[in-house]
């Protein structure tokens, strides 16, 4: 069994207990269920930010721990601060040792947030809305074309944009007129090997509605700058920033960094 596999299995026994004990009435009860929310797209195409998305991560398992004494609002207030165009927040707990609570406090920001995890039930996108998510993430590898095609429409109906994220050709088939983003992973899952010309070979594929984000192995700015001139618009990032002392010092000399050499292109 592969780890998304794994991943996958561990997640529907998760949303069954959880539905057993939170209702989806009570979901929509809550207050930031409500909550006008931001537009990830907006903040991507601004241009006096810099197309990150940076990710909160604790763990993960192609890495193992990468920092566990992380605090979540410390971190993501600075990414906000230095001009993360949007904030990405894992909940999934046993596999990369994230949580909802992590998510609503993350929220004190003003700036876009993505729900990181493993969507396979419509109860999910509901729990997403009320801890305050803005976008929700659908992974073409554990979804069949028709259950994307549903849950973004669904996403859509509680205000959700919608990223999907991709590994190859095949999967450009998911995408479909709910989807906002294409994200490409560089992460193979069975391997774990990161390549960034996942993202080149992919991207003249991903039609020109859609924003083009490219996904994972990030450390260096010539990168980003790669992947801005070929069309991208948005980069999540995590493990770089994460694996640092201080994560809010490694994302804004990242940032000072990507600014001048985009100065000087
Ligand atoms: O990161 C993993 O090991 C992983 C394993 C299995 C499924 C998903 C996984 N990662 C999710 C991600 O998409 C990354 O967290 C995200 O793109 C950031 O990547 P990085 O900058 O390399 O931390």
């Amino acid at each position: 069994m592969n780890i998304l596999d794994k991943i996958v299995e561990h997640k529907k026994e998760e949303v069954e207990s959880q539905k057993s004990k939170v209702a989806i009435e009570e979901l929509k009860d809550a207050q930031l269920f409500s909550r006008k929310t931001l537009s990830l797209r907006q903040f991507l195409l601004d241009e006096n930010k810099t197309g990150i998305i940076a990710e909160f991560k604790r763990k993960s398992p192609s890495k193992g721990i990468i920092n566990v004494d992380a605090g979540v609002l410390k971190i993501t207030n600075a990414y906000s601060t230095f001009g993360a165009s949007g904030l990405s927040v894992l909940t999934d707990e046993n596999f990369f040792g994230g949580s909802k609570e992590d998510l609503i406090k993350a929220r004190v920001n003003n700036t876009p947030i993505l729900r990181k995890d493993f969507m396979i039930d419509a109860y999910q996108f509901y729990e997403a809305k009320s801890i305050g998510a803005d976008v929700i993430l659908l992974i073409a590898a554990c979804l069949t074309p028709t259950q994307v095609k549903e849950f973004a429409a669904l996403s859509k109906e509680l205000d959700l944009e919608v990223l999907l994220e991709i590994h190859n050709e095949d999967e450009l088939e998911h995408i479909c007129d709910d989807v906002d983003f294409v994200g490409v992973n560089n992460r193979n899952l069975k391997t774990f090997d990161v390549d960034i010309n996942t993202s080149l070979q992919l991207f003249p594929h991903i039609p020109k509605a859609k924003l083009a984000i490219a996904e994972s192995g990030f450390s260096n700015t010539d990168t980003i700058v790669t992947l801005k001139e070929a069309g991208f618009k948005g980069f999540l990032i995590g493990e770089n920033f994460m694996k640092q002392p201080d994560p809010t010092i490694a994302f804004a000399d990242f940032v000072t960094e990507l600014k001048a050499k985009q100065h000087a292109h």
